[in-house]
C-alpha cells in the first residue's frame, strides 16, 4: 500500500474575494522527490505556507503522516517532522558553518537556550552537525564563516539547518533562487543524494532542475491543481505545454 508523508484535502485559501488556493488535493508519497511547479502567481508559496502553518486555510485539511495538522502551529508541525527552507537568506554571517548547524541541533534537543549544559551533550551535537555537513558535502567548509561562502553553499547550509530538525518531510522553497547556474547543478545533485527517509517537496522555477530531480510533479495554475504525474507524463501533457507556452519543457 502506498503511504503518504504529506497530503492536503480540498484545501482552499481566500484573501478577501481572491482564491489563492482552490480546492487542492495533493498526495506526496513517503520518500518522494515531489516538485510543485506553476507560472508566477499560481499559488505555490501560498500552498507551502498552508502546509507549514504560516497561513490558516479557509477550508480543507492538511495531513502529515496520516494525522490531521490543519490547525497546529508552525512549531508543532516542525516537532512532528515538517521542516522548510526559505527563499531568503537567514544565516548568521559571523558564525562558522559548523557553529551554525550545531546551534540548530542544540535547538532541536533543547539545550540551545540553557546557560549550563553538559559538555558531553554539546560534543554529541557537534558530532551530529559534522555528520550532517558530511552528508551535504560541506565538511571541508566547517570552519569557514558563512558570510565567506558562495551563495550555492549558503543555500546548502540552510538545508542543513532544516535537516538538523530531523524532519521526515522537507519543504524546499526555490533552493536555487539567486544561485548562479554554475553552482545550481551541484546544489541539486547534493539535494538529490539526500537519504530517502526524508520526503522532499520542492518549489522550483528552473524546469531543467525540476525534470532532473523530481520523480513526481504537480502543476498548479491559478491556485488549482491542473495535473500531476511523472516527469515524462508532465512533459508530454498538452495542457501543461499550453500553460508553459514559449518555455521549453523537455526531459
Ligand atoms: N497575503 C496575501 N494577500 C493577498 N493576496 C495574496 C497574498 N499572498 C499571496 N497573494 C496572491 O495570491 C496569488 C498567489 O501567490 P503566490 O505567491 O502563492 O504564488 P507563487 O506561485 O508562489 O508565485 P511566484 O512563482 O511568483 O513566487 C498571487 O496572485 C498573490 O498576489
Amino acid at each position: 500500500m502506498t503511504s503518504y508523508a504529506l497530503q492536503t484535502r480540498n484545501l482552499v485559501k481566500k484573501f478577501g474575494g481572491f482564491i489563492a488556493t482552490n480546492d487542492v488535493t495533493l498526495n506526496v508519497e513517503a520518500g518522494a522527490r515531489h516538485a510543485l511547479i506553476g507560472p508566477n502567481g499560481a499559488g505555490k508559496t501560498t500552498l507551502i505556507n498552508l502546509l507549514t502553518g504560516f497561513l490558516e486555510p479557509t477550508s480543507g485539511e492538511v495531513i502529515l503522516n496520516g494525522d490531521t495538522v490543519t490547525h497546529l502551529a508552525q512549531h508543532q508541525r516542525v516537532k512532528r517532522g515538517l521542516a522548510r527552507t526559505f527563499q531568503i537568506n537567514r544565516l548568521f554571517a559571523d558564525l562558522t558553518v559548523l557553529e551554525s548547524v550545531t546551534m540548530a541541533v542544540n535547538e532541536r534537543i533543547g539545550i540551545g537556550a540553557r546557560f549550563w549544559r553538559p559538555v558531553g551533550a554539546y560534543a554529541e551535537a557537534v558530532d551530529e552537525a559534522a555528520s550532517l555537513l558530511s552528508t551535504l558535502r560541506l565538511l571541508d567548509l566547517a570552519h569557514e564563516k558563512t558570510r565567506n561562502l558562495a551563495y550555492g553553499k549558503q543555500r546548502l547550509i540552510e538545508i542543513a539547518l532544516a535537516l538538523a530538525m530531523k524532519p521526515g518531510v522537507l519543504l524546499l522553497d526555490e533552493p536555487a533562487a539567486g544561485v548562479p547556474t554554475s553552482e545550481s547543478r551541484e546544489l541539486f545533485e547534493t539535494i538529490a543524494a539526500l537519504p530517502r527517509d526524508v520526503t522532499i517537496l520542492l518549489i522550483e522555477h528552473d524546469m531543467d532542475l525540476v525534470f532532473r530531480f523530481a520523480d513526481c510533479i504537480s502543476v498548479l495554475v491559478s491556485g488549482a491543481l491542473l495535473t500531476g504525474g511523472t516527469p515524462d507524463e508532465i512533459a508530454n501533457n498538452p495542457k501543461v505545454k499550453e500553460v508553459y507556452l514559449g518555455e521549453a519543457i523537455s526531459v
